[in-house]
């Protein structure tokens, strides 16, 4: 097979393995070529992924070593992206009751979707994750991007217990935006004690939501290493629980009488390493 045959083959199967060590001897006998070969594909492959601004090759030595694709989006790209996001969200018809944003048309388009995921990846890929939390519904979607980049399962709180998930831990919680009190449940056999997790949701407005997952992952004594949120509302009568995480997006100012909207680049770039 010719190198450039095999390259192909080759960095297919990495981009769809992100974050999973590859050993030389399983392209070697897949593509039935010398380790000293693969190992200067890898070099041009890992060339190409920076060139192209989607990230690295990770080299680990030794016996057990090999290769692992480093997901991580060039700020260029990154920041273009979240522009062209910012300016579609800055249309007035998404204004809802309560400050909230309609958002489901871009958690409906898988190539959107990809991107962020890929995004938050790019940021979160050297905390060592077991997995990515979110809560039902639209969190969902973003989550399973995250996680796909990750290479680590995904982790759905629910609002309500359910017969299909077993035995359950809940906490109750006040949702921030509308002072309810609320209810979160998590299967007990969902995470191992002590899990490393990220937080990823769709949108933060007074942060009770991502407060009352921290408050149902310290039951299972998991760590919250990040949170990651599309877009987080303005924080207006200063109620916001939760102050560490990553955004987007941030919507700065929504007019509802005079029916406008506008957002900026959330925080992203201060916890991304350029
Ligand atoms: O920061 P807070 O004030 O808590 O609000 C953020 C919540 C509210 C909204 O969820 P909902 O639309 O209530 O629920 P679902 O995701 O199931 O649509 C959004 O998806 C976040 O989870």
């Amino acid at each position: 097979m010719k190198r450039s045959d095999r390259l192909i083959g080759m960095t297919e199967y990495v981009l769809e393995h992100p974050m999973e060590l590859i050993s030389l001897p399983f392209f070697s006998e897949r593509y039935q070529a010398a380790k000293s070969s693969i190992s200067e594909d890898l070099t041009i492959m890992n060339q190409m992924l920076q060139h192209e601004g989607i990230g690295r090759l990770e080299s680990i030595s030794g016996a057990a070593g090999g290769v692992r694709y480093i997901p991580k989006v060039r700020t260029d790209k990154s920041r273009q992206f979240l522009s062209v996001l910012a300016e579609r969200l800055e249309d007035p018809a998404r204004i809802l009751p309560g400050g909230y944003l309609f958002m489901s048309d871009l958690l409906g388009e898988p190539q959107t979707v990809r991107e962020i995921g890929r995004l938050f990846a790019s940021a979160f890929t050297g905390l060592k994750l077991d997995a990515v939390v979110t809560v039902a519904t639209k969190g969902i979607p973003l989550a399973y991007a995250v996680a796909s980049f990750l290479n680590v399962p995904v982790v759905i709180v629910r609002r309500d217990p359910k017969i299909t998930e077993g035995s359950t831990v809940s906490i109750n919680y006040v949702s921030g935006s509308s002072k309810k009190i609320q209810t979160m449940v998590l299967t007990k056999r969902s995470l191992k004690q002590g899990a490393k997790v990220c937080i990823i949701d769709d949108f933060m407005k007074a942060g009770g939501t991502i407060d009352g997952m921290r408050s149902l992952l310290k039951e299972f004594e998991a760590e919250v290493k990040a949170i990651g949120v599309l877009a987080e509302a303005e924080d207006e009568e200063d109620e916001r629980v939760v102050t560490d995480y990553v955004s987007l997006i941030q919507i700065s100012h929504v007019d509802v009488k005079n029916q406008k909207i506008e957002t900026t680049i959330g925080n992203y770039f201060d916890h991304i390493q350029s």
